[in-house]
């Protein structure tokens, strides 16, 4: 069987509708375009490729496959609108149900469509999200008070000729909290990654660590993706995700127990207000999506089965931890560059009457902290790409003219259109379109958070993105059904930080930029590389703890 998917990926280009799509030559008979789009920062090639070619091209991966790479507005909006058309391609999702099991992440049609119909609300609506900023608070709170702590003792570096001015890596800490954030959230428990306690928390604390480093995979892994039959050999990397998953399945296991008595008792006694409070209090995800899963009006042939529940623990954990992290350390970055917007910022927060824990409502109406969020997402998004494979012969409509390879104009109104095979890949360069000239104008690649206090132009409020007039948390029926949890726990985390410390880059931006930028080129989540990340100078301005 994997011989002949060889076969017919060898012989696809020779047949393939893509042939007469422009596009950059292939530089290497094997690598294709590949080896370039690599090396390169994400979305370089594609900015490039997309000002030459304009916004749908095709380039070659490996063997000389077709890959086709879409900016277009309405294609864009098609393929989203048509989920059951454009799937994710088998590779990406095995290397995630590997990890994940068959959660939101993984799962395609009809599976996906009953997964997301129990999970969107109520674990991710305004309401949950209300009754979560609590937690958010808390753990950003008590990552500021550990900083604030540190930097009294000068237990952090200091800088020179300063007093308290105190060297942090800031992707380190965001990553601890923001897993804080979601183990709480998700499915109430603290990991205790922020204080250290989670050393002594340990198997589950292990098996997440473990989860979260082997996301990205390695030769073997994509080798063995290509050809499934070797599969039969575990790779190294496989065996320790496989005895993670155990453990995590066992307490998971447990928690979902907890919950389903839990919510069984409270059903018999009819009334929410003699639930077990402590467990509702809180109300996690997890509890939730049992609540939902168990309701007397979801038909039997609707409801998650048990391990599709337990499959969401890992996917909430995974989806929603380093992607947040990431997007806050922007934020830093960004401010840290521009001090100017910093102060304002920090202004607009010192005033608000509700002092350190703003309501939900008043966090969500502050409207230059609004806008340094919907620019750090639209300038630097965490995922900068996704792919997507037809599942059938389909025909994409596109808003631009084209000129195909033989020279033929494609403008009349049945021709402004591409035709994609079954099994043709499609990328979708997130990065490339929130920063495309075309859309935003010539300073789209410069952070100016006021642009989202006046009209935004034209073609930004067209695009199909589910938040913001931008594709960072996609578009359609497979966009981030975690956007309002990202973007609360993101205010929530700047609000709490920039009130109390300023922030400066603790070494040149090029260099961030680089390495910082490296990591988010895989598609949904970035694997920090060794070493610092962000690494800031912080000063307290204001001693909110005291
Ligand atoms: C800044 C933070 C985040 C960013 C930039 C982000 C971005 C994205 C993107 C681009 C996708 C679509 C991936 C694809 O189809 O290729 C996605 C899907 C998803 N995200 Fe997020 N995400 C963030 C935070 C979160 C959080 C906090 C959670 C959960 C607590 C979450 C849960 C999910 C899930 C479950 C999916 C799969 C949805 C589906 O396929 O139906 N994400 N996210």
């Amino acid at each position: 069987k994997d011989v002949a998917k060889l076969i017919r990926n060898a012989i696809r280009p020779y047949f393939s509708p893509l042939r007469i799509v422009p596009g950059p030559k292939s530089t290497h008979w094997l690598w294709g375009n590949m080896r370039e789009i690599l090396k390169a920062d994400p979305s370089e090639m594609h900015d490039r490729w997309e000002q030459e070619y304009g916004p749908v091209l095709k380039y070659k991966i490996l063997m000389g496959v077709n890959r086709l790479s879409v900016t277009d507005v309405r294609a864009l909006g098609y393929i989203f609108a048509h989920n059951m058309d454009f799937e994710k391609p088998g590779q990406i999702r095995q290397s995630l149900a590997d990890i994940l099991g068959e959660g939101l992440l993984v799962v395609e049609g009809e599976v996906h469509k009953q997964q997301v119909h129990i999970a969107p609300s109520p674990a991710f609506g305004t309401s949950q999200i209300r009754a979560l900023i609590g937690t958010f608070f808390d753990k950003s709170i008590q990552m500021r008070d550990i900083w604030l702590h540190k930097l009294r003792l000068n237990e952090f570096e200091v800088k020179s000729g300063t007093v308290h001015t105190g060297q942090i890596e800031a992707v380190m800490w965001l990553n601890r909290m923001t897993l804080d954030i979601i183990g709480l959230a998700g499915f109430g428990y603290d990991l205790g990654a922020l204080d250290g306690s989670s050393k002594s928390g340990g198997e589950l604390n292990q098996a997440i660590r473990i989860l979260l480093r082997t996301m990205r995979p390695n030769l073997v892994d994509i080798i063995q993706s290509l050809l499934p039959a070797t599969r039969v050999f575990p790779s190294a990397r496989l065996r320790e995700i496989r005895e993670a998953r155990k453990t995590l399945e066992r307490v998971g296991k447990q928690f979902l127990e907890e919950r389903k008595a839990a919510v069984r008792t409270s059903t018999a006694m009819g009334s929410e207000g003699k639930v077990d409070r402590k467990l509702f209090q809180d109300k996690d995800l997890l509890t939730l999506l049992v609540r939902a899963n168990m309701a007397n009006d979801l038909p039997e042939n609707s409801r998650m089965t048990d391990d599709e529940v337990l499959a969401q623990i890992p996917t909430f954990l995974l989806a929603g931890h380093e992607t947040t992290s990431t997007a806050v350390a922007w934020v830093i970055y960004a401010l840290s560059l521009h001090p100017s917007v910093q102060d304002k910022l920090r202004a607009e927060l010192l005033a608000c009457k509700e002092g350190g824990r703003p309501s939900m409502e008043v966090l969500g109406g502050l409207p230059y902290l609004d806008a340094v969020v919907r620019e750090t997402m639209r300038l630097y998004s965490p995922t900068s790409n996704t792919l997507r494979v037809a599942t059938k012969d389909i025909v994409i409509p596109t808003e631009k003219q084209w000129v195909d390879t033989n020279g033929v104009q494609r403008n009349g109104i049945q021709q402004l259109s591409y035709r994609v095979s079954k099994g043709d890949s499609i990328f979708i360069p997130i990065l490339s379109i929130n920063r495309s000239r075309d859309i935003w104008g010539e300073d789209a690649h410069e952070f100016k958070p006021e642009r989202w206090l006046s009209e935004l132009p034209s073609a930004a409020t067209s695009l199909p993105g589910i938040w913001g007039n931008i594709l960072s948390f996609l578009g359609g029926n497979r966009a981030c059904i975690g956007w309002r949890f990202a973007v609360f726990e993101m205010k929530t985390i700047v609000y709490t930080l920039v009130r109390t410390f300023r922030f400066e880059l603790a070494v040149k931006p090029e260099e961030i930029q680089m390495k910082s930028m490296a990591v988010t080129r895989p598609h949904l989540r970035a694997k920090v590389e060794a070493g610092p990340q962000l690494p800031v100078w912080v000063t307290a301005v204001v001693d909110e703890a005291s």
